[in-house]
């Protein structure tokens, strides 16, 4: 197993923002993080590294704590965020090079550019590419440590159509060279497009886990759409 949770809680003074959820995470298997906006995703993704506190009965990444072993690891695994802050002066290359220098190793430079289309942008300040092309390059430095495990936090939000489907493409041939991911996504067809196994909360408890052909049959729907919405809870009307 790349990542073990078991009975992982997060609390925000009296609010449970997470309640007691349980996941595990193979090499080569992509683990969906789902749920409306608020029910704990976040949360368990910061727990999950190590950054937001937690109780636990075990957090493992690749056999390790990140709590107790956060350095090591911080080097074995990559992080994208929703909203990547860069410096407004910084290029392309720039952000590439300071990204590189946290790691103690290094995937192929220019060839993520190239998986990611960003090959001929390298001197483009980073505040001028657009929406879609700094998310791709946010999904690239989340690769650049060669991680054996990622966390890709809605991982296509802005992005154009053939942007997206060539993102699965990318990630899906790095699945099959092993690498594991855990993804949080609000697009239920990116979720079928990538994910093996998918994990709902609603109001920091797990109301579905299983595979998309489990979540089909438990909820008697014929789209992963209509399942998520009832499993979800998201309605007709804000809750
Ligand atoms: N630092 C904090 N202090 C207090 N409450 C928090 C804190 N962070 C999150 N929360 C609350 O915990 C709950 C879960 O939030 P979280 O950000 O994990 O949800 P999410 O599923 O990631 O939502 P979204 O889809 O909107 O990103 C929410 O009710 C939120 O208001």
């Amino acid at each position: 197993m790349v990542l073990k949770v078991e009975n992982l809680s997060v609390t925000y003074g009296q609010k449970t923002a997470v309640d007691r959820i349980s996941f595990q995470v193979k090499p080569g298997h992509v683990f969906g993080l789902l749920g409306a906006n608020g029910a704990g995703k976040s949360s368990t993704i910061a727990a999950v590294l190590g950054i937001e506190k937690s109780t636990h009965d075990e957090l493992g990444i690749v056999g390790k704590s990140p709590v107790r072993n956060r350095k090591e690891v911080f080097q074995q695994v990559g992080v994208q965020f929703q909203e990547t802050n860069f410096q407004d002066k910084l290029t392309v290359s720039e952000a590439c090079r300071q990204w590189q220098a946290l790691y103690r190793k290094s995937a192929d430079l220019p060839a993520l550019l190239q998986t990611f289309g960003l090959a001929g942008k390298e001197k483009q300040l980073v505040k001028l590419l657009s929406g879609g092309e700094r998310q791709r390059l946010a999904v690239l430095l989340a690769l650049i440590p060669e991680p054996k495990l990622v966390f890709l936090d809605e991982l296509t939000t802005g992005l154009d159509t053939k942007a997206r489907r060539m993102l699965w493409k990318q990630l899906l041939t790095m699945k099959e060279n092993g690498l594991a991911i855990v993804l949080t996504s609000h697009y239920m067809d990116e979720v079928e497009a990538l994910c093996d196994e998918i994990l709902i909360l609603r109001e920091g408890q797990t109301v579905f886990h299983g595979t998309i052909q489990e979540a089909l049959i438990a909820s008697e729907k014929t789209t992963l759409e209509d399942a998520y919405l009832l499993f979800a809870g998201e309605g007709e009307h804000w809750e």
